[in-house]
């Protein structure tokens, strides 16, 4: 369809707004009224360019006065048509059909493409397909910003990476700043300077959304990043929820590339954590997805086995139980009694004696990691702890700390009801414990003694809830609700869980009965001998790495021909040999009473003198009575510390 038809069908349709107001004279557009070659009107009548077969200006401005006013839109196509016909001497139809012939070119061009990308695909390359909820996407992500290739990358997603207090340690080691702490009279002493740390930490780039090839081991890989919104079917986060999915394809018809590559990112993820142990917590409930309910929160390093002081004989004995429970025969062994796959341990005691610090360094001696759950967290009610048990790793350590605070959940909505469960816990000690238990669902029989400890707590987050007209503010996790997770049908088998208490005579029978507790373990305040052996640990470990350390203060002061802080206070440990250390610390274990103190006063104390073990020789026999003494007045404030 040349122009000239176009403009004559014109004057069969109603004309658009661009070409002047709508009370245009659309009868004008007739036609009949245009000639069929059409000259440019120069004000002779003639043709100044007799080779050109088309004047748009003389038609354009037929349309223009036709039409009253003109948008600037319309006077820009008006220009530029009369600049094709007259500068350029081309014919604005051809033009026109030669810009749609392009377009249309391009049209079927970009079908092929898809058309081929789509054959490629399906017969000429495999792919895999994994989702940001899986722990595989962290992997990839890691080993994507390491890859050379990613990296010099012209489109790329810069990430911010939030490192832990260890990580940053490895890197910070070497790149010290000091600074002149400003005190009066108070020298040339330099002290640690962290002002631009964060300037110095650059973030990951990882591939943006979209495609993205590399090379890699002489494989071609697309990775495909790409975000979806879903419906949100869970009671947590909001209605929709966004999800990535990353599609790794590479050439050929077998997908072992793929999987190597996988396996290259794993080990690579891998490879820093090994020292290293792994605590996860459940994600805030906004964060949470099907696959996805633990948040990894640290990674420290492995806390060796040797720096829990505690009975050795019982030690070996807990680390042979659960090597054999995590060895890979004994799932067969139970299965084959029909046993369930659960080992469960309970580590009571005083405050401060090495429950949490044993369950670190079980985790470290058999490489895994620790999924801790507080009961008392107020993200977490009963159906998001049987799904938190559910999405367990194959070996874990499960650890619930102060269980004896369980077992507390109460019917926010009546107040009456306080008045029930305090009577209930009156008469407890009265009833049998088990058959309470069975009666009441909600309320544990293990409320005596904890729960008067706590009770103010719940009571006032009960109030809050109730403040803020909570329909459902069921939060807090009864015994029956902790039950169900820990060995429900649902329950993930395989895991050691651990549960520690200060107050192990407040647990319900239910709780702790074979099955659910197998092993109980007895932490103590120190012994003499322990805390002798503590002492040695404290300052035999600090020689060990104060030669080294030393030396990189001393070369920060060279540089700067000043003093840091640190150095006068290493050289008493660099002056005692090992067997005066030896000597020191039996000595030191004989000033500590038996059974007194637990083994974190202890600890607090030689932190206090960390470098300086000689003076926690003298100043012990002090602190021990002012500490009785504190203790005898049940006074929460220390004179001597
Ligand atoms: N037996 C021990 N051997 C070595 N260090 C110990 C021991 N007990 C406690 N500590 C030290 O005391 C601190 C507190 O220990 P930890 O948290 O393990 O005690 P806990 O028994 O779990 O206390 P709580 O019952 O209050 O949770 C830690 O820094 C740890 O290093």
């Amino acid at each position: 369809m040349t122009f000239v038809s176009i403009v004559n069908s014109f004057g069969r349709m109603s004309l658009p707004p661009i070409f002047g107001t709508p009370t245009a004279n659309v009868s004008a557009f007739n036609a009949s009224s245009f000639p069929t070659t059409i000259r440019p009107e120069d004000g002779t009548g003639e043709s100044s360019s007799p080779n050109i077969p088309f004047s748009a200006g003389g038609m354009m401005d037929t349309i223009l006065t036709t039409t009253g006013h003109v948008s600037p839109l319309a006077q820009l196509v008006v220009f530029f048509y009369k600049l094709l016909g007259t500068q350029f001497g081309l014919d604005p139809s051809m033009v026109l059909a030669i810009l749609g012939f392009i377009w249309g070119a391009l049209k079927i061009g970009s079908q092929i493409h898809d058309y081929t990308q789509r054959f490629i695909d399906d017969y000429l390359m495999c792919a895999m397909y994994i989702s940001e909820d899986d722990h595989i996407y962290l992997h990839l992500m890691k080993w994507l910003s390491h890859h050379p290739s990613i990296r010099n990358n012209q489109y790329l997603m810069a990430q911010t990476v939030w490192k832990s207090a260890w990580e940053e340690e490895e890197e910070l080691e070497d790149a010290l700043f000091w600074t002149d702490g400003g005190e009066v009279g108070g020298g040339n002493r330099m002290y640690l300077n962290f002002a631009n740390q964060a300037a110095r930490s650059s973030p990951r780039f990882v591939p943006a959304m979209g495609s993205t090839a590399f090379w890699h081991k002489g494989t071609y890989f697309r990775v495909h990043r790409k975000k979806e919104s879903f419906v949100n079917t869970h009671s947590w986060g909001g209605p929709m929820k966004d999800l990535e999915e990353i599609k790794v394809s590479c050439f050929g018809r077998s997908i072992d590339p793929i999987k190597e590559l996988l396996a290259d990112a794993k080990a690579l993820y891998y490879n820093d954590t090994r020292q290293k142990t792994t605590i996860y917590r459940p994600r805030v409930k906004e964060q949470r997805r099907d696959h996805n309910m633990w948040q990894q929160v640290a990674r420290r390093p492995v806390r060796p086995m040797s720096t829990v002081v505690l009975d050795s004989g019982e030690k070996h004995d807990i680390l042979a139980d659960v090597n054999e429970y995590l060895h890979p025969w004994t799932p067969r062994w139970y299965a084959s009694r029909g046993i369930p796959l659960r080992r469960g341990y309970l580590f009571h005691g005083p405050p401060g004696t090495g429950k949490t610090s044993f369950s670190f360094a079980l985790a470290g001696v058999f490489g895994i990691d620790i999924y801790v759950i507080s009961l008392q967290d107020a993200g977490v009610n009963e159906e998001d702890l049987a799904t938190l048990f559910t999405k367990l790793p194959r070996r874990c350590i499960v650890l619930l700390e102060d269980i004896d605070t369980a077992g507390l959940k109460r019917d926010l909505s009546s107040e009456s009801d306080d008045k029930t469960e305090d009577k209930k816990s009156e008469e407890k000690g009265k009833k049998d414990k088990k058959k309470k238990h069975k009666s009441t669902s909600d309320t544990s029989d293990g409320e005596s003694e904890s729960e008067v400890e706590v009770k103010p707590k719940k009571r006032a987050s009960r109030k809050r809830d109730a403040g803020k007209k909570n329909p459902v503010a069921v939060d807090g996790i009864s015994l029956s609700g902790l039950l169900n997770a820990i060995d429900g049908v649902a329950s993930h088998e395989g895991r050691v869980l651990i549960m520690t208490t200060n107050k192990p005579e407040a647990l319900d029978e239910a709780l702790i009965r074979p099955g659910r507790v197998d092993v109980q373990v007895k932490f103590s305040n120190a012994s003499s001998v322990q805390a002798g052996e503590l002492f040695h640990r404290m300052y035999e470990a600090s020689r060990h790495n104060e030669t080294s350390k030393t030396a990189i203060a001393e070369g920060q002061a060279d540089k700067s021909n000043e003093q840091p802080v640190a150095k006068d206070d290493t050289e008493e440990l660099e002056g005692i040999t090992a067997e005066e250390m030896k000597t020191i610390s039996e000595e030191f274990g004989r000033r500590i009473p038996e059974g007194v103190f637990s083994p974190a006063e202890i600890q607090g104390f030689l932190l206090k003198r960390k470098k300086v073990p000689r003076r926690a020789l003298d100043e012990v026999s002090e602190w021990v009575e002012a500490t009785m003494r504190q203790k005898e007045a049940n006074s929460k404030v220390s004179t001597v510390q």
